[in-house]
């Protein structure tokens, strides 16, 4: 699963000549429509767009000068986005106004001023903007991750925080944790001494974690559930010309993209149909709980207690959301990871130390073990910092008029926080492009939303609730992978030459798989 699960403004570079270079895409749109579709938007652009963008008294932080249509997209061109708002931001300042198509966004990338987007003004910014895709797929944007702020919203993410993705929770999913860690490392015995690409079943085993403990050991369709929610992954990479372009709405019908993301929906509807149904059956007939998210969540539907009573599609929202929110981001984190591992020996060497020495002569690591990996979680948080999976977080949309840094945010504006362009920022980090795990040792910086130079969680009221079910996998498996295997380059590479591309997308995975030969190393 290679693509973009989380949407972000992706527009297809090929297809259009003026925003040719740009790295905010991967879709497969067909070039004939796009230049039939921009022909016409060119041709009607000045009947069309006579809407003011905003009024003239306010005070919008300063940004590069805009094109017509376009805005500012082609001052993206060549880059990736994180990588191009953090040089824009550089010449024009830590709050910038941009146009990105029709969209009137506010881009904050500086730590300082995150702050007054995710403390300060959290409240007022607390929404997301609307958003075709999410209308589609997450039955009307009733989920969590897309859903507008309100009481709906407050009592769902309640729901994911407290009762679905809590710590104590998520321990109860040590068992089908440690079954799938088994299986990649019975893999990458079964590969040694040959060259392999991990990704795809790191991304099997994640996937797998995270739909036993929604729907238990035995989740028949787990399959064709997981290929659709994949195919949905590389359709969401592709459709926000449409969020770009929302006066345009003809774009994602002519498109096509709007039919297949609906017959996606309709199929993933079927699945999530029957496996509520079968569930159902079995709590009437055992009354007895099988202790996995789907079980919570009937429980808490049937309780009567709700304040606002939530439906069968409301909870589908909430697993497409787990499903797909809690995959990639996990996955690319380990294949980041053991990347960073490779290019540079001494840190391997030094991580590979504290596993063995921990564990010795364990043939099982324990999940309670873990906490005492401490320099294996300042690898993990070094990787979080260079290669956060969503650079950009998620949009979030001003839902009061509010102020930041003396500049007005009125309502409705879109409001981008550039989190990578926060972790690399000099004033905050020493020798901030280099990986060096051990600037972690010496400071209490975290990734719980307080240090805003270090938000690959995001922070405030839309915080990522899955921390804790990211990070005890991701923990378990590298910890294992580095305890029963050296690792070797393939041998024609050398360290400093592994390829550090991300792929274009608002997801930052890496653009080459990792290839690595490993060796068993027996520990006993
Ligand atoms: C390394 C792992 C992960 C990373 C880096 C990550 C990152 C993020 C980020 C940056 C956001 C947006 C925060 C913001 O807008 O301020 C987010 C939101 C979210 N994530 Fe994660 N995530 C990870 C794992 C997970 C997992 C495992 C799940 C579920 C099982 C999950 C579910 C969600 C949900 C539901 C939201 C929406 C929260 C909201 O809008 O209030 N994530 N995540």
């Amino acid at each position: 699963m290679q693509n973009c699960k989380y949407p972000f403004p992706t527009i297809n570079r090929q297809s259009f000549p003026f925003i040719s270079k740009l790295q905010i895409t991967t879709m497969d749109v067909d070039i004939t429509f796009l230049l039939v579709a921009f022909s016409l938007i060119l041709s009607f652009y000045f009947i069309l767009n006579k809407k003011p963008t905003a009024s003239k008294s306010l005070n919008l932080p300063p940004g590069p000068p805009k094109l017509p249509i376009i805005g500012n997209l082609h001052q993206m061109a060549g880059a990736l986005p994180q990588h191009a708002l953090r040089d824009l931001a550089k010449k024009y300042g830590p709050i910038m106004h941009m146009q990105l198509g029709q969209v009137s966004a506010i881009i904050v990338s500086s730590p300082r001023l995150a702050k007054d987007v995710f403390k300060t003004n959290d409240l007022a910014l607390a929404s997301r903007p609307y958003s075709l895709l999410a209308d589609i797929m997450l039955y009307g944007s009733s989920d969590v991750a897309f859903g507008p702020y309100g009481d709906y919203w407050r009592q769902m993410k309640k729901i994911i925080t407290v009762e679905l993705l809590s710590a104590k929770k998520v321990r109860t999913f040590s068992g089908f944790r440690e079954q799938e860690v088994d299986h990649l490392i019975e893999f990458i015995r079964s590969t040694c001494g040959k060259p392999v690409i991990l990704r795809d079943k790191v991304t099997k085993m994640i996937n797998n974690i995270v739909c036993k403990s929604s729907f238990g050991g035995n989740c028949k369709q787990q399959d064709v559930l997981l290929e659709l929610v994949e195919e949905l992954g590389r359709l969401v990479s592709g459709f926000y010309v449409a969020d770009l372009f929302p006066e345009y709405g003809f774009l994602s019908v002519i498109s096509g993209l709007k039919s297949k993301l609906m017959k996606i929906h309709k199929r993933l509807d079927k699945i999530f149909d029957d496996i509520f149904e079968e569930r159902k059956i079995k709590r009437q007939r055992n009354g007895e709980s099988e202790g996995d998210l789907l079980d919570v969540l009937f429980t808490i539907k049937e309780s009567g207690s709700l304040q606002i009573p939530i439906t069968d599609n409301n909870i589908k929202a909430v697993f497409e959301n787990i499903f797909v929110g809690g995959t990639d981001t996990s996955a690319m984190t380990i294949e980041w990871a053991m990347t960073e591992l490779m290019r540079n020996p001494n840190v391997m060497e030094k991580a590979q130390k504290e596993v063995r020495e921990t564990f010795k002569g364990k043939k099982k690591i324990s999940e309670i073990e873990l906490a005492d990996l401490v320099y294996l979680k300042c690898v993990i948080k070094e990787t979080l910092r260079l290669h956060p999976p969503l650079p950009l977080l998620l949009p979030r949309e001003c839902r009061e008029h509010c102020q930041i840094d003396g500049y007005d945010i009125p309502v409705k504006m879109k409001v981008i926080v550039n989190a990578f362009a926060c972790a690399v920022d000099p004033e905050y980090w020493d020798d901030a492009e280099s990986f060096k795990p051990e600037r972690f040792e010496m400071s209490c910086i975290d990734f719980m939303g307080t240090n805003f130079e270090f938000v690959p969680f995001g922070s405030g009221r839309r915080m990522c609730p899955g921390i804790n079910f990211g990070l005890t996998s991701i923990e378990s498996a590298l910890a294992q992978m580095l305890y029963y295997f050296n690792w070797k380059l393939p041998s024609e590479i050398i360290p400093k030459d592994i390829d550090m591309t991300e792929k274009d997308g608002g997801v930052a995975i890496k653009k080459v798989p990792l290839m690595v030969t490993p060796n068993l190393y027996s520990p006993f």
